[in-house]
């Protein structure tokens, strides 16, 4: 795979704050990105960077092989950004905004209502294409975020925390346009919200405290951290042997018992070392005992997880 984006020990300081701190990572053709971490931990500071809004303090990137300080145009042509707060002129008819920034971006003539009506398409502005932006939800106004981020037809989009301030369903609307956005592009989006990482990214960085903890696919991060020694067993019988029986096995931490169903079915979860996998003790126990067991379950790490590990402050 060809790559996109590369950085190298990229770094940015605001006076005595580190921002961002020798970060490096690639970013194949293709791929999207998640870039995760918590408020501040300078996902905004790095796409600044990438974008060309700020020089970095220390370090390069670049962009479809083009270095952002050296080759900076042609590291712009290949990309579009959509900015946290889309900074839009209230007063202007969405085909009128579009094609003041295709202007700005050097698109011309007859080129201007090409890329406009193909942006406005795109992103499923048709609609709304005559409406004064100011009179736009912000699930449009965001649309109309991507849409000027798609002017000039960059290689590859970058969006900050695209998703932030919208309703369940904006949400669910922009996401959809997001993947499908993906199918011809490279992208990374910021956020802080897990599932959205999971739900739209094959590519995950995550940042911390100006710090690029990992860069891997969501599946490779899970399968790297130690099985967090947890399963769940459902069984009918009685209760009090099968916990004292559980209890004793040299690995186990603690039994706790989440229920009963009005069946008489009891759930137990059962917490072991990291790292081990007791659900065939715990199921030979049942058996002994000769009660009827239904389910064994071993809860494997999440994304959650990865991330609670990684961004944890001892
Ligand atoms: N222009 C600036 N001047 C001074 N400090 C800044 C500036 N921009 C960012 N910072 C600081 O740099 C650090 C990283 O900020 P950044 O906005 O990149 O974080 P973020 O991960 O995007 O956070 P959020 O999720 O809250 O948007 C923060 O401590 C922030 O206060």
């Amino acid at each position: 795979m060809s790559e996109m984006v590369v950085a190298e020990h990229l770094s940015k300081s605001f006076g005595r704050v580190h921002a961002v701190r020798d970060a490096s990572f690639t970013i194949c053709k293709g791929e999207i990105v998640g870039f995760l971490g918590p408020n501040g931990a300078g996902k905004t500071t790095t796409m600044k960077m990438l974008t060309g809004y700020l020089p970095p303090s220390g370090g390069t990137a670049s962009i479809a092989g083009f270095d952002i300080l050296d080759h900076s145009l042609e590291a712009r042509r290949h990309m579009g950004y959509m900015p946290e707060n889309v900074p839009l002129y209230d007063d202007m008819r969405v085909t009128e905004y579009l094609a003041f920034r295709a202007r700005l971006k050097g698109i011309h003539g007859s080129d201007v209502r090409k890329a406009v009506g193909e942006s406005i398409e795109r992103c499923g502005l048709d609609v709304m294409k005559r409406r004064m932006i100011r009179t736009l939800s912000k699930g449009y106004r965001q649309r109309v975020g991507l849409a000027d981020a798609l002017l000039g037809r960059p290689d590859l989009l970058i969006l900050d925390e695209p998703t932030n301030g919208l309703d369940p369903n904006q949400i669910r609307q922009i996401r959809e346009l997001i993947r499908e956005l993906a199918a011809d592009h490279t992208v990374i989006l910021s956020t802080h919200i897990l599932s959205e990482v999971e739900m739209v990214c094959n590519k995950v960085v995550i940042i911390d405290q100006g710090q690029i903890k990992a860069s891997d696919t969501p599946s490779n991060l899970t399968r790297g951290l130690r099985a967090a020694g947890r399963i769940s067993i459902e069984f009918k019988g009685d209760l009090e042997p099968v916990v004292t029986d559980i209890e004793a096995l040299e690995l186990v931490k603690k039994v706790m018992h989440e229920g009963t169903s009005p069946e008489g079915w009891h759930t137990l979860v059962v917490r072991a070392e990291a790292g081990t996998d007791t659900r065939e003790h715990a199921a030979a126990i049942i058996a002994k005992h000769g009660f009827a067991l239904r389910h064994v379950y071993r809860h494997m790490p999440t994304l959650e997880d990865v991330f609670v590990e990684m961004t944890r402050k001892d």
